[in-house]
C-alpha cells in the first residue's frame, strides 16, 4: 500500500517537471504558461497531497524513533565489523555516510524531538535563590531612542523603569514593563547610580544592549489600556513645560490636533500619538500603532496647570462676551438713522431669479462687522495666547449622521470682507432648496414690500429683549437704535425643513452652538496669499455704509489679514475645515463638496454629542 502511494507520489512530481520543463523550453508568454500549469491534473494531485499531509498532521503524529542518525552511525560501525560486507552491505554504508542523507537524519531527529528552541546557556553555579525571579532582555540599539524612561527610588537608591513608550523599541519588545526594577546595564550594576549616569551608559552603548531586571509582577501580566481619541483644545510644549517627567520623550501639540490616547494608567502623564483628522486616513492607517508614543499631561494634570495660570495673571475682564451696543458707524458712516432710507437703499441683492436670500440686509451685515471691530478693538484679554479655562481636551469619535437626522448646523467663519457673505450667497443661489440662512430678527419697523419671516422677523422691542433674557440669540447687537440679532428658533426652522442651515457667526459665537441637538460643522473662511488677495480683489466693492460701496483700499487688506490671523489662532481648536477663498467659482465648488461631506460621511465630533443618554 504504501509503496503504492509512493509510486504515485513521485509519478505527479515527475510529471510536474516535465510539464513546467516543457513549457518553459517551448517558451511560450507568461499569461498562457500560468494557464496551462494551472489546468494540469498534476496541480489537482497535489492539492489532494496536500489535504493529505494536512489530514496526517490532523492526527499529531508521533515519530517511530526519535534518534535516526544515531541508528544509522550503527548500522554504519557495524556494517565497518564485517570482514567481507556484500555489495549491498557496502552500498547501505556509502548510502548511509552521504553528508545528504547525514543532514536529513539529523533534522529527522530534531523534528521528532521538537528541538527547535536556541541552545541556552547553562545557568551559573553560583547563582543565588532570588535571582529566579531575574529576567535579562537584550535589545540591539538601532537610530530610535529605546522608549523607556527611568526613575530612581529616593529612599532606595533603586532603579527603575519609570514608563514604556508604547510603540518604542522597549514596548515591542514586550520584555520591558514599567516598575521593573533594573539591575544591570551591559554588566554594569546601576543601584545607587543616578538616572543621568544609566543614561549615560545607555548612550554610550552600541549594538546589542543587555538589561537584567526584576519583573515587576503586577504591570508584566499586561495592562490592556483602551484607547480614546482627544482633540487638543490648548497647545503644549514640553520643551517649555518644568515638570515634564522626560522632555525629549514629551509630545508637542498644539489646538486642534487629534490625539490618539493610548495610555491612561498614569493619573498625570499619558501617552499619545498625533493623527489625521481625516477618519479615511485613521481607519485606514495600519502605522498609527507603530509609531512611537509621546508623554503628554493628563487632562487633570493640564487643568491645574490653566488654574495656576490664571491665578497668576492680571484681572482682565473679556468685553468679548458681553454683547456690545454699537450706535457708531461700521467705515465712518455718516448717515443717519436707519430706517429713514427707503427699502432698496438697505437691501443688498436678496432677491435673484426669484429665489429670496434672508439675511444678507445691510444693516444687519453692518451691524455684524461693526460690533466684531468694536469688540475686537476692545477686548484686551482677548489675545491669542490667553488660555482659557476651557478643558483641555475634548474627546472625539466618529459620526456619521443618519439619513433621518436633521442636518448638521454649517457654520462659516471668517474674518469681515473675507468673502464669508459672497460664499454663502453663492451655494444658496446654487441650490435654493438645500441650503438655506435663518431669517434674523429686527426691532426696525417693517417697510413697504417687506414681509416679516422673509427680510427679517418684525419684532418689538419688549419681545426681543424677552427673548434675550431667554437666550433665544445666538447673536444680536444694536445697530442705528434698533436691534437685530439671529435666533435660534430660526436655525431651527431652517433644519426642521430638511435643508442644509448655512450661517456665518462671529467667532465667540460657536462655543453656545455646540450643542448635541446641532452637531455643528465650522469651516474656517481664510484670505489667500498676500498678492493673491489683493489681485482676486481688485475689482470687487465693499459696503461702506448703507447707502455705499467702494473699492478695497490696502488698510482693508491689512485689516483682513491680521483680523483672521487672530481668529485662526484663538479659535482654531473648533475648525472642522479651514478654506481659503481665493478664486471664487473653485472657493464655492469647494465649500459645496466640504458640506457634501460633512452631512454624508464619517466626521470626528464630540462624545457628548453622540451619546445616547443626553
Ligand atoms: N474669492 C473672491 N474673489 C474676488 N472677490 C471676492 C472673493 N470673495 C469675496 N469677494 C468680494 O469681496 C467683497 C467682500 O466680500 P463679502 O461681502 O462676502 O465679505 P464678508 O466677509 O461677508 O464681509 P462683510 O462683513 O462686509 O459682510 C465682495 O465684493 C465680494 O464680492
Amino acid at each position: 500500500m504504501r509503496q503504492t502511494i509512493d509510486e504515485g507520489v513521485s509519478e505527479v512530481l515527475s510529471c510536474v517537471v516535465e510539464d513546467v520543463g516543457h513549457a518553459v523550453s517551448r517558451n511560450v508568454g507568461g499569461a498562457e504558461l500560468l494557464h496551462e500549469l494551472l489546468n494540469a491534473p498534476w496541480l489537482r494531485s497535489l492539492l489532494q497531497i496536500y489535504e493529505c499531509l494536512l489530514d496526517f498532521e490532523m492526527l499529531t503524529p508521533t515519530p517511530l524513533l526519535p534518534y535516526a542518525s544515531g541508528l544509522s552511525h550503527e548500522i554504519m560501525s557495524a556494517v565497518q565489523m564485517i570482514q567481507h560486507p556484500s555489495a549491498e552491505a557496502r552500498e547501505l554504508h556509502c548510502l548511509l555516510s552521504s553528508p545528504h542523507i547525514q543532514a536529513l537524519l539529523s533534522s529527522h531527529d530534531s523534528v521528532a524531538q521538537a528541538d527547535f528552541g536556541p541552545v541556552l546557556p547553562p545557568l551559573p553555579d553560583d547563582m543565588a535563590e532570588d535571582e529566579e525571579a531575574m529576567r535579562i532582555v537584550c535589545l540591539v540599539k538601532n537610530n530610535q531612542p529605546l522608549g523607556a524612561t527611568i526613575r530612581r527610588d529616593e529612599e532606595t537608591g533603586a532603579i527603575y523603569i519609570a514608563r514604556v513608550i508604547h510603540g518604542g523599541l522597549a514596548d515591542r519588545s514586550r520584555l520591558l514593563h514599567a516598575g521593573d526594577l533594573l539591575v544591570e546595564v551591559n554588566g554594569n550594576p546601576v543601584a545607587g547610580l543616578e538616572p543621568e549616569q544609566v543614561i549615560q551608559i545607555l548612550m554610550n552603548s552600541h549594538g546589542t544592549i543587555l538589561f537584567k531586571v526584576i519583573p515587576d509582577a503586577a504591570q508584566s501580566s499586561g495592562n490592556s489600556q483602551k484607547t480614546v481619541f482627544m482633540k487638543a483644545m490648548v497647545d503644549y510644549c514640553p520643551l517649555l513645560d518644568t515638570c515634564s517627567p522626560c522632555p525629549p520623550a514629551g509630545m508637542m501639540f498644539s489646538r486642534g490636533e487629534l490625539l490618539q490616547v493610548v495610555d491612561q494608567s498614569d493619573a498625570r502623564w499619558w501617552q499619545a500619538r498625533k493623527i489625521s483628522s481625516s477618519p479615511m486616513k485613521i481607519s485606514s492607517s495600519p502605522s498609527s500603532s507603530s509609531t512611537c508614543a509621546g508623554i503628554i499631561p493628563s487632562a487633570s494634570m493640564l487643568r491645574s496647570k490653566q488654574r495656576e495660570n490664571w491665578w497668576s495673571q492680571p484681572l482682565q475682564v473679556h468685553t468679548c462676551i458681553k454683547p456690545l451696543t454699537v450706535g457708531g458707524s461700521a467705515d465712518n458712516i455718516q448717515t443717519p438713522a436707519d430706517e429713514h432710507f427707503p427699502a432698496t437703499d438697505e437691501a443688498d441683492s436678496d432677491v435673484t431669479d426669484g429665489i429670496y436670500l434672508a439675511g444678507f440686509r445691510r444693516s444687519f451685515r453692518l451691524w455684524r462687522r461693526t460690533s466684531y471691530r468694536r469688540r475686537r478693538q476692545s477686548c484686551s484679554s482677548c489675545s491669542p495666547d490667553t488660555s482659557s479655562l476651557c478643558p483641555p481636551y475634548e474627546e472625539v469619535a466618529l459620526y456619521q449622521r443618519p439619513p433621518q437626522e436633521n442636518h448638521r448646523l454649517i457654520i462659516l467663519l471668517g474674518a469681515t470682507r473675507v468673502g464669508v457673505n459672497e460664499l454663502r450667497k453663492s451655494l444658496i443661489k446654487l441650490n435654493p432648496s438645500s441650503f438655506q440662512s435663518p431669517v434674523p430678527h429686527t426691532t426696525r419697523p417693517m417697510r413697504a414690500g417687506e414681509q416679516t419671516g422673509r427680510e427679517y422677523h418684525f419684532i418689538t422691542r419688549e419681545l426681543f429683549e424677552y427673548m434675550v433674557c431667554n437666550h433665544r440669540f445666538v447673536e444680536y447687537g444694536e445697530f442705528k437704535g434698533q436691534l437685530y440679532g439671529t435666533s435660534t428658533d430660526s436655525i431651527d426652522d431652517v433644519l426642521r425643513r430638511g435643508r442644509m442651515c448655512i450661517i456665518d457667526v462671529e467667532p465667540h459665537s460657536i462655543q453656545p452652538l455646540r450643542s448635541k441637538k446641532l452637531k455643528p460643522f465650522v469651516i474656517f473662511i481664510k484670505p489667500p496669499a498676500a498678492d493673491r488677495l489683493r489681485e482676486t480683489r481688485r475689482n470687487a466693492r465693499i459696503l461702506s455704509s448703507c447707502r455705499e460701496t467702494r473699492e478695497f483700499r490696502e488698510e482693508d487688506f491689512v485689516d483682513l489679514e491680521e483680523t483672521s490671523r487672530l481668529i485662526e489662532e484663538k479659535y482654531k481648536q473648533f475648525f472642522d475645515f479651514t478654506l481659503e477663498n481665493n478664486e471664487l467659482q473653485e472657493s464655492c465648488r469647494k465649500l459645496c463638496s466640504i458640506i457634501k461631506e460633512a452631512q454624508e460621511e464619517e466626521q470626528w465630533i464630540p462624545v457628548s454629542w453622540s451619546r445616547e443618554e443626553e
